[in-house]
């Protein structure tokens, strides 16, 4: 089945599709088109998720609100960027192209730097637009830079040399449900819980359900419901243990859950 990644060629979840997909990869523009097409069948898609710096990726996040797809497994991919050129760029490019999420990652290295910073789609577009622009620069991927001729200046200008981006693989769908609880294939669960009302103490009750049956998180993070200021979804992954089940029940007593999936353990690639 093909495999639908933010592309284009040199991103680093194409980097990471090509380690657990295969060739059968589709390449998207966005991470909204990623879900799009998982939703709409034929395909599943790899998506960044978290990264260890700079936190979660608001596009993924809003993939899981928007669509129903659900979560099947997940992979860890350690992060390296570069700063590259085409031409040689003296101490200062005119501007450098990044990516969001990687420029959260090279904050210090970008801020150092001190030129105009101008957001792509991806590291690989940064690289494509630092190639066809003489005198910029790019924070990118060591693939990309070798796609688009540019030359690394400075490798590994992440701000930390344990950066890593946590990808999971997305399939069309709602989570079947019925968690495989006695099957050691399942390590983790993803819920999103949406409060749809706000009272007070109602995250202690939810965060107390896995206290209370001594479940530990691995995850939590808000985001905006859309619903306007001050209203919030939380995404919560924690370890599946034989009362995982239980506190899921439980929750949906308390509140509205959305089981995302239930998936093996971290595979670092
Ligand atoms: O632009 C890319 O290379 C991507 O694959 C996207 C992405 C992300 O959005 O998190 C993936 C991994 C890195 O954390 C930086 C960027």
């Amino acid at each position: 089945m093909k495999c639908a990644v933010l592309g284009p060629e040199g991103t680093f979840s194409h980097e990471m599709a090509l380690k657990v997909c295969g060739r059968d990869i589709m390449l998207c523009p966005t991470i909204g088109v990623v879900f799009a097409e998982v939703a709409s069948g034929g395909c599943t898609g790899i998506v960044p998720l978290e990264n260890s710096e700079a936190g979660g990726v608001g596009e993924t996040l809003d993939g899981f609100m928007k669509t129903d797809c659900h979560i099947t497994a997940e992979y860890y991919l350690p992060v390296r960027h570069h700063y590259a050129a085409a031409v040689p760029v003296g101490e200062k490019p005119s501007c450098i192209y990044v990516h969001p999420q990687s420029h959260g990652q090279c904050s210090r290295f970008v801020d150092d730097l001190g030129v105009p910073v101008i957001h792509t789609a991806s590291n690989a577009a940064s690289a494509k637009a630092a190639a066809e622009k003489p005198g910029t620069a790019a924070i990118t991927s060591a693939p990309a830079a070798g796609i688009h001729g540019l030359k690394i200046i400075r490798e590994n200008v992440q701000n930390s040399d344990n950066n890593v981006t946590r990808f999971v693989r997305v399939e069309k769908g709602p989570y079947p449900g019925g968690y495989p609880y006695d099957s050691p294939d399942c390590r983790k669960c993803s819920i999103l819980i949406d409060p749809l009302e706000d009272r007070p103490g109602l995250l202690y009750e939810i965060i107390g359900v896995f206290a209370a049956m001594g479940i530990n998180l691995s995850r939590i993070e808000s985001r905006p419901s859309k619903r306007g200021m001050g209203s919030y979804v939380f995404f919560i992954d924690f370890a599946m243990t034989s009362y995982s089940g239980d506190a899921v029940r439980r929750l949906k007593e308390i509140t509205f859950v959305r089981e995302l999936g239930c998936y093996s353990g971290t595979e670092v690639v």
